[in-house]
C-alpha cells in the first residue's frame, strides 16, 4: 500500500513479485499429498491453508506454461533493459519449489535429442524442447534477435553464468575454473565484480 493507504500502481514499483505454484508431482500424487495455496479469480491474491491471505503483483498457477510465465513477468523488463535500465530477475523459493525449472531449463525432451558424426567422434547434444524452455533461453533468445533488428546501434553482450553452492563458485561457462581461482572484488565505484569469471563477448557491426 502506497504511505496514504493508496494501492501501489504495479508499474510504480521497482520490485514486483510473482509467484508460481507448480503441479503436484507424480511422486507427491502417489503418496496422497495435496495443494494447500487457492489462487483467486484476479490473480494477484493467494490463500495459504484456509486463512492467510497475501497479495502479489501476478499469480500464476500450476496450469501455466513457461510461455506464459515468460511473457507475462519477463518479456516486458526487456523494454527497460533495451532503453539502458539494470533489470534483474531473481528467482526464490524453497528446494523443490521450481526454481530451476522456471528460470532455466526444463525436463530434457528425448525427441528434442540429436547426434552428431564427424570422423570417428559422436558429439551428443541435448537440448530441451522449445515450449519447456524456461526463462534464461527465452530472454536472451529475444536479445539477440532485437539486437539483430536493429542496424541502427552496435551492442556488445557479456554474459557470465555462476553458480555458488554452498559458498563454493561455479563458472558455468568454464567448469574447470576452480572456486578458489573465482574472486569478489568491489570495484571504486561500489560494484561488486567477479574476477576470472569467462565472459562471452559479441560486438554487432
Ligand atoms: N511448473 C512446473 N511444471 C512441472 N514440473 C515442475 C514445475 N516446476 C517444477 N517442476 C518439477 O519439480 C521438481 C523440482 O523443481 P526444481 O528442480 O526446479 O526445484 P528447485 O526450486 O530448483 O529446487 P532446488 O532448490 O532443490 O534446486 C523438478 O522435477 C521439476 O521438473
Amino acid at each position: 500500500m502506497g504511505s496514504k493507504g493508496q494501492p501501489v500502481r504495479v508499474e510504480e514499483t521497482a520490485v514486483q513479485v510473482a509467484v508460481r505454484v507448480r503441479p503436484l508431482l507424480p511422486k507427491e500424487v502417489l503418496h496422497g499429498q495435496q495443494t494447500c495455496v487457492h489462487i483467486e479469480p484476479d490473480q494477484q491474491g493467494l490463500t495459504l491453508g484456509t486463512n492467510r491471505h497475501f497479495h502479489f503483483q501476478d499469480v500464476l498457477d500450476k496450469a501455466c506454461s513457461q510461455e506464459t510465465v515468460y511473457s507475462r513477468c519477463v518479456q516486458p523488463l526487456l523494454e527497460a533493459f533495451f532503453q539502458g535500465f539494470n533489470v534483474t530477475v531473481v528467482a526464490y523459493g524453497q528446494t523443490g519449489s521450481g526454481k530451476t525449472y522456471t528460470i532455466g531449463e526444463a525436463s530434457i525432451c528425448e525427441s528434442a535429442v540429436f547426434t552428431y558424426s564427424c570422423s570417428m567422434s559422436i558429439f551428443v547434444v541435448a537440448s530441451i524442447s522449445e515450449d519447456e524452455q524456461g526463462i534464461i533461453p527465452r530472454a536472451m533468445a529475444e536479445i539477440f534477435k532485437l539486437v539483430d533488428e536493429n542496424d541502427l546501434i552496435d551492442y556488445t553482450i557479456r554474459v557470465s553464468y555462476l553458480e555458488v553452492y554452498k559458498e563454493e563458485f561455479r563458472d558455468l561457462l568454464e567448469v574447470q575454473t576452480s572456486s578458489k581461482d573465482i574472486l569478489i572484488r568491489e570495484d571504486d565505484k561500489g560494484s561488486v565484480a567477479f574476477l576470472f569469471l569467462i565472459k562471452v563477448i559479441r560486438v554487432t557491426d
